[in-house]
């Protein structure tokens, strides 16, 4: 599903809802609108259309985007918290700090979302193409030695929608985010786009690989804020020693990327967001390099790379090149970030769009 050539297959879904969020965006021209949240639906609509066929919005439009972003964070933020049964697992079954019992709201509406999605699923005509239905089919074949079973194929779907949609989203928010504080940045972004694009037209998603500028834009904003802080927990299967220090077999180890991509024995400045550091650089998202990974690396390294890099490429340029960007009152941006298993702005991103492209019907759904 999320192979180079699967995903341009799917390009047509994700110009759909990007269309329908500079539309959104458009219409609201010249009032405050909270883009972080406009991203997270965009993106959650992509995510669950590629998996199940259809959005999560239904009919009632962005009070349920915003509603499942509320009970994403929430599941992603008890997730991240430190649990003593991880330490002593004896403790696990008393759950001393009441994790569990927390857990168990946002795991049962997720799930709800997903069990009214297989339902539909089983109803309609087994050839149309999704994740969804290739896994039922999978088990209904049931030929290989693990046999897959519904509560497989929810999980997975779970960790498909979280893995692809609060990381995604979070990603495009810090950058924008960063991008409207820094007129330099800015200035440059635009002309890159200008160029490429012009103003009398709309960015396609086969643009971005013209982007030298904002795919350093993308690399520097995943330097400084990086999503997934501490990766997800690793295990290792052999006690080994790395850097001098025994691991041993089975522990939970946390990777810092945050941290170390913040060394300055590493970076030059490392607090100041200069996408220029990646100008003509060698560095990329293969996870080789261990002063910059924030997909992680190896084998557990993120599996959804080459769509992040989409998405989060085509929504920023789309966004910066469609619109100029006002912030409220005078001054900049707070980037406070609030720390969890998913790194997030500690304030919403609020701005105020004003149309820049030369004419209004490059803003409707389908110019
Ligand atoms: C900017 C966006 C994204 C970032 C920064 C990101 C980052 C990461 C990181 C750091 C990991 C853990 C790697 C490790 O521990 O070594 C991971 C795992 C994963 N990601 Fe992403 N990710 C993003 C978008 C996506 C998307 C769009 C999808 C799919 C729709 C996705 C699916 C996954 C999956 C399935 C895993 C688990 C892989 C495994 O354990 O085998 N991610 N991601």
């Amino acid at each position: 599903m999320l192979s180079n050539a699967n995903l341009d297959k799917m390009y047509m879904l994700r110009r759909r809802e990007v269309r329908k969020t500079v539309g959104y965006l458009y219409g609201n021209a010249g009032t405050p609108v909270n883009l972080g949240e406009q991203m997270f639906v965009m993106i959650m609509n992509v995510v669950t259309n590629m998996l199940w066929g259809s959005s999560v919005e239904g009919g009632a439009g962005e009070n349920v985007g915003a509603e499942f972003k509320q009970v994403m964070s929430e599941f992603t933020e008890i997730l991240g918290l430190p649990n003593i049964s991880d330490f002593f697992p004896v403790l696990a079954p008393l759950d001393l700090q009441g994790l569990c019992k927390r857990m168990a709201k946002p795991v049962e509406k997720l799930y709800g979302i997903i069990d009214n999605m297989i339902d539909q699923q089983l109803k309609v005509e087994k050839e149309s193409e999704n994740f969804l239905q290739f896994l039922l089919q999978l088990k209904d074949e049931n030929d290989s030695k693990t046999p897959l079973t519904m509560d497989h194929i929810k999980a997975l779907l779970l960790d498909m929608v979280v893995g692809g949609t609060d990381t995604s989203s979070n990603s495009i928010e810090f950058t924008l985010a960063e991008v409207i504080n820094n007129p330099e940045v800015m200035k440059k972004a635009l002309k890159e786009l200008d160029e490429v694009v012009g103003k009398d037209n709309i960015v396609e998603e086969s643009h971005i690989h013209k982007f030298p500028y904002l795919q350093a834009i993308m690399k520097e904003s995943l330097r400084l804020h990086s999503v997934l802080p501490l990766l997800v927990p690793h295990s290792p299967g052999e006690a080994c020693i790395v850097g001098g220090y025994a691991i041993p077999k089975g522990c939970r180890v946390f990777i810092n990327t945050w941290a170390i991509h913040r060394d300055p024995s590493i970076w030059e400045n490392p607090l100041e967001f200069n996408p220029d550091r990646f100008l003509n650089s060698q560095c990329d998202f293969s996870g080789n390099d261990f002063s910059y990974f924030p997909f992680g690396s190896g084998r557990r390294i993120c599996a959804g790379i080459a769509m992040a890099e989409r998405m989060v490429l085509y929504s920023i340029a789309t966004v910066l090149h469609s619109f100029d960007w006002k912030v409220l009152g005078d001054e900049k941006l707070d980037l406070s970030e609030k720390f969890g298993i998913v790194l997030k702005l500690k304030n919403p991103l609020v701005v105020v769009p004003l149309p820049r492209l030369s004419n209004p019907a490059l803003y409707r759904l389908e110019p």
